[in-house]
């Protein structure tokens, strides 16, 4: 039962992953929580920013997996020459420098893949703004991350403790800056070689660029009929920069501390790549389909630590499940971290075991199994919906490397907590000495 006017809202801080997997178990699968009084069907971060989350339709949905296919399809040779870049980049980086020393394993992978990320939608000239740019999706993602009592109590709009607008505003403004410089640049790198080939996202968007800034509309002919407007292009480098790089770097630290946690399966996994690729040289494209142990631990990974361990919806039409009726307009939160939690469909599922998926091998993760939804399911589902940028850093870390934990740290000691945000990263960074396990220069 809610309060008047407040409805639930006192029980804001159960609304984690976990919180809400308890009041699951105590009320059932599909709870109803009233949060104040109007129908929730916005956030102030949404309407001012017009940005990452946004709800276009079937355009926006269209446009968006185009770019994000464009950017990491396995036959788009430049984004894999960039990716092979950064990553020969890092790992020369840690053989000659860190070697042997104690590598603070979080903040490594999340620069490379935010590296790796940026120079696929902005191209390489541009890595001189990228630090302008990080700061500007940091205070993004806090904004969003901010409780605004407007989004729950429209009246009182007027009740700004944190000064969000005015942050917003000027976090938009930022945005607008850098974003349009390198719009300009790209157009007028594209006036002076008439015929360059599409090479970044930025190139890719332009394709469609229209300066009649007139609303979009949807057609079926994409390349004919779609324009899409500098505020549309933000959108969609916004939704990829922020949907591609905590998601993908938390993974990694996770499966890396899932298998510092258990040696025996570290032990499985690098032998599988000791026979597959040898230790005389890196791991190419054509490694991947062969290496079925890694991608159990990849998978068990997104199993125990979705890396957006609550989906967040909008009914667009009133509909019924299992039951119960559900009005249009209604916010909908799926937990997809009590789904892979669930013991009607996992055994013993608090438990690192990756050899659970060598005998549930029907089971993927392409949204049609609902006991392991890492990357949603059905329209709104992840356009990069595949294992690639997270599996291609892992195996390299792996193959590269030996990992052992600090010195007198036992496996058992790893601190396995998370935190709750837009991701559920870890509480504490990953801590581990690397040593050069190849017989090949690294650097
Ligand atoms: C391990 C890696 C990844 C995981 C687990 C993951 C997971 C997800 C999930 C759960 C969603 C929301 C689905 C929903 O609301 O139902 C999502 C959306 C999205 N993801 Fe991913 N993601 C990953 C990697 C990436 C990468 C590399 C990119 C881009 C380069 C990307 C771009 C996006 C975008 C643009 C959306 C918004 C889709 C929409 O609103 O229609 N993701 N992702």
């Amino acid at each position: 039962m809610g309060f008047p006017v407040i409805g639930n809202m006192l029980m804001m801080d159960k609304l984690t992953h976990r919180g809400l997997a308890k009041l699951a178990n105590k009320y059932g699968g599909i709870l109803h929580l009233k949060m104040g009084s109007g129908t929730l069907s916005s956030f102030q971060a949404r309407k001012q920013a017009d940005m990452a989350f946004s709800d276009y339709g079937p355009f926006w949905r269209q446009m968006r997996k185009l770019c994000v296919m464009k950017l990491f399809s396995r036959k788009r040779a430049e984004s894999w020459d960039s990716i092979r870049d950064e990553v020969d980049g890092m790992i020369s980086f840690v053989a000659k420098n860190i070697s042997g020393s104690e590598v603070n394993v979080g903040e490594l992978v999340f620069g490379l893949t935010r590296n790796i990320i940026y120079r696929a939608a902005f191209g390489a000239s541009c890595s001189l703004g990228q630090d302008e740019f990080i700061r500007i999706m940091q205070e993004f993602s806090k904004l969003f991350g901010e409780f605004n009592i407007a989004d729950f109590v429209p009246w009182l709009s007027w009740v700004d403790p944190h000064g969000l607008t005015d942050r917003l505003v000027k976090a938009r403004a930022s945005l607008d800056g850098f974003i349009d410089n390198i719009i300009d640049d790209h157009l007028e790198k594209k006036k002076c070689l008439k015929n360059v080939l599409v090479g970044d996202m930025v190139d890719e968007l332009l394709a469609f660029y229209s300066e009649d800034e007139t609303q979009v509309t949807e057609y079926d002919d994409l390349q004919n009929a779609m324009k899409l407007t500098r505020d549309n292009i933000k959108a969609i480098i916004m939704d990829v920069m922020f949907g591609g790089t905590e998601t993908v770097a938390s993974a990694i630290e996770w499966t890396m501390a899932e298998l510092m946690r258990s040696p025996e399966d570290l032990k499985k996994v690098q032998a599988e790549l000791d026979k597959v690729v040898g230790l005389d040289k890196k791991i190419e494209e054509s490694d991947f389909d062969k290496l079925p142990y890694l991608k159990c631990c990849l998978k068990e990974t997104l199993r125990l630590h979705p890396p957006i361990p609550l989906l967040l919806h909008e009914t667009a039409e009133a509909t019924e499940v299992s039951g119960y009726y559900i009005p249009a307009k209604s916010r909908i939160v799926i937990n997809a971290w009590a789904i892979g939690h669930d013991t009607n469909s996992w055994e013993d599922p608090d438990s690192f075991k990756p050899f659970r998926f060598l005998k549930e091998s029907v089971l993927d993760f392409k949204g049609n199994h609902f006991e392991f939804i890492p990357f949603g399911s059905g329209r709104r589902s992840c356009p990069e919906m595949q294992l690639g940028l997270y599996a291609l850093e892992v195996a390299h870390l792996l193959h590269c490397f030996t990992w052992k934990l600090p010195s007198g740290m036992k496996p058992s000691e790893l601190d396995m907590s998370d935190v709750f945000g837009l991701t559920s990263p870890r509480a504490t960074r990953l801590v581990s000495v690397p040593t050069p396990r190849l017989i090949c220069p690294l650097h």
